[in-house]
């Protein structure tokens, strides 16, 4: 019933789309469906908010086209999957860490995956400020992804310590974005990052308009970034 609406969707962003992707996003929206009357993973449970939202609006990231070749790709806060799995279902050619502080959102994005047999997926189960000081995901990222988690100082810090230096943090935004990132300048450069644009998204069908805010990573973090559990959130850098 979606299928030609979710083609034109992608194909506009000069991505293939096919039977087979398709099929995977209807299975992943039975098993989001199902594990949310046991654990709380989603607001949205009526099937066109679910293409819409969540996997539309994850696919909107392309939109940036040259993340389409980065090869090493994390999701922090990643919940239900959105916007890591939609990206994986129509792009295989590159490794995916799914990252969320609670753990029985990481046992169902272990179940979807492997129902899907999407590889190359590795899951993480901390918060991001512990998992970025990790040596094996300290700026061992090509691009770090992550919608509605916190705001743009907040995710600045739990974010851009994941990425390379030359690699992208991508933050998928609602309306209200300039002031959030007005308010995150300080941030972002203390992070080693440069604002390379916002791109505007309308997500066909809906009245919805969201954004792309695309970070370029340009120096190393600082070691003593992100700064320990509580604190970053409690006391933003301004
Ligand atoms: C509102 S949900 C959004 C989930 C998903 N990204 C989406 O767009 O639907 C926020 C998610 O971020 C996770 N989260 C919040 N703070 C976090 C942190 N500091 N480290 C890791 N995960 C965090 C929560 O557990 C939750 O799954």
């Amino acid at each position: 019933m979606y299928f030609e609406y979710m083609k034109s969707c992608v194909n506009e962003m000069g991505i293939e789309f096919d039977e087979i992707a398709y099929g995977k996003f209807i299975r992943y929206s039975e098993m989001l469906i199902d594990w949310n009357s046991r654990i709380n993973l989603t607001a949205i449970t009526d099937m066109d908010g679910i293409i819409k939202k969540h996997f539309i609006d994850s696919l909107k990231i392309f939109e940036f086209s040259p993340i389409k070749k980065a090869r090493k790709i994390i999701d922090v806060g990643t919940g239900a999957g959105f916007p890591g799995i939609p990206m994986k279902i129509i792009n295989d050619d590159f490794e995916l860490t799914l990252l969320d502080s609670l753990n029985k959102r990481i046992d169902y994005l272990k179940e979807v995956c492997k129902e899907l047999k999407l590889e190359n997926v590795d899951f993480v189960h901390a918060r991001a400020e512990d998992g970025a000081r990790m040596p094996e995901h300290r700026e061992k990222y090509d691009l770090a992804v992550s919608r509605a988690v916190a705001n743009m100082a907040v995710l600045s810090e739990l974010c851009l310590p994941f990425v390379k230096t030359g690699g992208y943090f991508i933050a998928l935004k609602g309306p209200g974005v300039e002031t959030e990132l007005s308010e995150a300048k300080k941030a972002i450069t203390e992070m080693g990052g440069k604002l390379l644009k916002v791109i505007n998204v309308a997500i066909k069908d809906t009245d919805l308009n969201h954004n792309i805010v695309v970070v370029e990573k340009i120096a190393k973090t600082p070691l003593k970034y992100p700064r320990q559990a509580g604190l970053v959130s409690k006391n933003p850098i301004k």
